[in-house]
């Protein structure tokens, strides 16, 4: 095993916190069982660039079960635990990668796992896969498949496939249901404020918290703004969405109304600039603004700085944008996934995250037992109910089955009035 981490002597540390998310992901671990007697991946290699933290070193423990040798990185400069990496080089995975890259040294790192010649790669964002695509595409003769993480990643490779550019089956890991319905919502809504109130150490009940974007992730984020006592405003630019989340029972406008009233904004859009250039004249004196969605392009830091005639760190997380008027704005975790890039950004719980990785873990083994060809293809339903059946039964739930004649009746077309 090798590694480029910070420091290997955090690892008692780091395993420490592995034994406790282990607990805490009863799914994964049961298909690490089943890995083990089965050995699906033996002989094959294993990369990915996922967020480097104890769950995730979890996900390369259960691959590694199945017999894979894997080799990870992180896919965000600033949410890798270094604890987490140095215990799982610890445990014999090949890690990379270290809290606080510069973006050179994030390449880097990416090019370090694809140096091990990967048969399928994980991915978040799609960094990883595009750099294959357009710098080592000689990677793709081997290369079986990939299965990409989140949102924004399948929104990129679908671009890719429509341009014809796309050189490899991908598993949309993201848009199974097991995945976007509890990550996406549950655990953004839950981590977001987990790490905004850890860094912040405010208030949320009696805010105005602004969210934009109403998508999986959005409605999370303001079903947990909402429960914590906030006042919740929406934006949107899909009628349908905007119409569902008035319905929900929130405020929805335009952006820059919203800002004339937010103490907290938080955007999850996947998009660019939702706020940019004239908004930031709208925002209030002391609000804050963090980012749960893409990369660190949907908060325009840029435009942000340019209008403000001074900046201060006052903690790790928080940024003081001094503007001419005399406002204070503060952006959280550089504009990065607030819930994982910052100090306190521990990612989503470890329930939830059993359910992506669970369906990360299986997707990876449908690449090799099926001849793919380039595309980006859903997951099958059955390995959604599989996983949330297993969910169930660790969670103690039994559920009612359809007697033969219901199962007959929901079939037919009949028997009316
Ligand atoms: N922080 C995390 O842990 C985490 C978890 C899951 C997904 N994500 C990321 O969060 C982002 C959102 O994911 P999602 O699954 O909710 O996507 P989604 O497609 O379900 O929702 C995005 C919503 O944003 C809206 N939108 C787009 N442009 C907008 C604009 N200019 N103003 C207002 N709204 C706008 C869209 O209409 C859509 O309703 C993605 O980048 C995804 O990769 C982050
Ligand atoms: O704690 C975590 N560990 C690993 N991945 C995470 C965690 N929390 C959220 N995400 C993943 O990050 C993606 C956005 O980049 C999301 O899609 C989510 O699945
Ligand atoms: N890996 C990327 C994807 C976010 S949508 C990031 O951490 O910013």
């Amino acid at each position: 095993m090798t590694y480029d981490i910070k420091d290997i002597n955090l690892a008692p540390e780091g395993e420490k916190k592995i034994k406790w998310v282990q607990k805490h992901m009863p799914v994964l671990e049961t298909i690490k069982k089943q890995f083990e007697e089965e050995q699906p991946f033996k002989g094959i290699t294993i990369g990915s660039c996922l967020h480097l933290e104890p769950k995730t070193i979890n996900l390369g423990l259960t691959l590694q079960a199945g017999g894979a040798e894997v080799v990870m990185t992180g896919c965000n400069p600033l949410s890798t635990q270094d604890d987490a990496t140095a215990a799982g080089a610890k445990l014999g995975l090949n890690m990379y990668g270290w809290t606080g890259e510069t973006n050179e040294e994030y390449y880097e790192q990416l090019n370090k796992v694809l140096d091990y010649e990967p048969d399928i790669v994980i991915d978040d964002g799609a960094d990883l896969i595009f750099l294959i695509h357009k710098e080592r595409p000689e990677l793709l003769e081997k290369l079986r498949g990939g299965c990409e993480e989140t949102t924004t990643g399948i929104h990129r490779l679908k671009a890719m496939y429509e341009d014809n550019a796309l050189k490899m089956p991908i598993m949309a890991v993201n848009d199974s249901y097991m995945k976007y319905l509890f990550d996406n919502r549950y655990g953004t809504g839950q981590s977001t404020f987990d790490s905004i109130m850890g860094t912040t150490n405010s208030v949320i009940a009696g805010q105005t918290v602004v969210v934009c974007g109403y998508g999986w992730c959005g409605r999370g984020i303001a079903m947990r703004a909402d429960g914590l006592g906030a006042n919740v405003i929406v934006t949107e630019v899909d009628p349908i969405r905007a119409l569902e989340a008035k319905m929900d029972g929130y405020r929805v406008m335009t952006v820059q109304k919203a800002l004339e009233e937010a103490d907290i904004v938080i955007t999850a859009t996947g998009n660019r600039d939702i706020i940019s250039g004239d908004d930031f004249k709208h925002v209030k004196d002391g609000c804050m603004l963090a980012n749960s969605g893409h990369f660190n392009v949907e908060i325009n830091e840029n435009d942000l700085a340019s209008q403000a005639i001074g900046r201060n760190m006052l903690k790790p997380d928080i940024e003081e944008f001094v503007m001419a008027d005399g406002r204070s704005i503060y952006l959280l975790a550089g504009g990065r996934l607030v819930n994982l890039a910052g100090q306190y950004g521990q990612g989503h719980p470890a329930e939830i995250m059993d359910l992506s990785f669970a369906m990360q873990a299986l997707s990876a083994k449908r690449l090799l037992n099926e001849d793919m060809k380039p595309g980006v293809y859903k997951t099958r339903d059955e390995v959604d109910i599989e996983i949330a059946k297993l969910k169930l039964k660790t969670m103690g739930v039994e559920i009612d089955t359809l007697s033969d004649e219901q199962e007959k009746y929901m079939n037919s077309w009949d028997v009316g009035t």
